[in-house]
């Protein structure tokens, strides 16, 4: 069997008396676009923020890329190679879209010489970035301040962003939230080619969308996985329709 890029082992978080992760064990293939579905207050956001390194798990391991990260802070993971995306905080809506792309470009090289030079006088630096925008369709409004880009284009530009960071994993928390269905069919579009790039941990409520994109689901109840499969697997599961899918399926 290919070797995971990424994987989570007996993950456990408490918050209080509440078990927010309990004992969760998943996987992330190459290639795949793996889904986390559940209901509100599941767990999903707990999970993610855990293997993306912004809240500590109280036990249990995730490796990535062959190595235990689970002591390393988001900034180190990030490094290594983790993306996450649709984080709007990652932004700086004051500046362009190609600037906000050239600034993680920059992060990734670690090079603070750099700020000696004037940026957008580096053609490597607009050209790599550009790059970048060209991958997520955003050519055409690379000289706009990201604050005025639509909910789909930042979600694109965050994309790019972590392209740029050479993001060996996506974790993307809920990216059709907010979105109308033109929206959410376009980024769906988008996502099924994004695989190409890196696998995809995909939380997301839009049960077309996951439908669509997934190639594996796994469904969270009360902190706990209750059923990994294909989509017609997970379709067909009595005790996911029960907890969840209901009509959907
Ligand atoms: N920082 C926190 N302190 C205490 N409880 C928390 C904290 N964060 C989340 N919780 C609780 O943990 C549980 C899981 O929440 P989480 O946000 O991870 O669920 P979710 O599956 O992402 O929900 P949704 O689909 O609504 O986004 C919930 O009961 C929530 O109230």
């Amino acid at each position: 069997m290919v070797e995971p890029v990424l994987e989570i082992s007996n993950l456990v978080k408490n918050f209080g008396a509440l078990r927010a992760t309990d004992g969760v064990t998943l996987d992330l293939r190459p290639g795949e676009i793996h889904a986390l579905i559940g209901p509100n207050g599941a767990g999903k956001s707990t999970l993610i923020h855990q293997i993306c390194g912004t809240l500590r798990q109280d036990s249990g391991t995730i490796r990535f890329a062959g190595r235990d990260i689970g002591a390393q802070t988001g900034a180190e993971r990030a490094r290594l190679g983790l993306g996450r995306t649709f984080q709007v905080s990652s932004i700086a809506p004051e500046f362009s879209a190609l600037r906000n792309v050239m600034l993680a470009v920059q992060a990734k090289q670690g090079s603070s010489f750099r700020f000696f030079k004037p940026v957008m006088r580096d053609r490597g630096l607009v050209d790599t970035a550009m790059t970048m925008l060209e991958r997520v369709g955003l050519t055409a409004r690379a000289r706009i301040p990201a604050a005025e880009l639509s909910h789909g284009e930042r979600r694109q530009l965050e994309i790019a962003m972590a392209l740029a960071l050479r993001s060996q994993a996506f974790l993307l928390d809920e990216p059709m939230a907010g979105m109308g269905p033109e929206g959410s069919k376009s980024l769906t579009r988008f996502l099924d080619t994004l695989r190409r790039e890196a696998p995809i941990l995909l939380v997301e409520h839009d049960m077309d969308a996951v439908f669509a994109l997934a190639d594996r689901i796994s469904v969270l109840v009360y902190g706990r996985i209750i059923a990994t499969g294909t989509v017609e697997e997970i379709r067909r599961d009595p005790a996911v329709r029960a907890a969840y899918l209901g009509d959907h399926a």
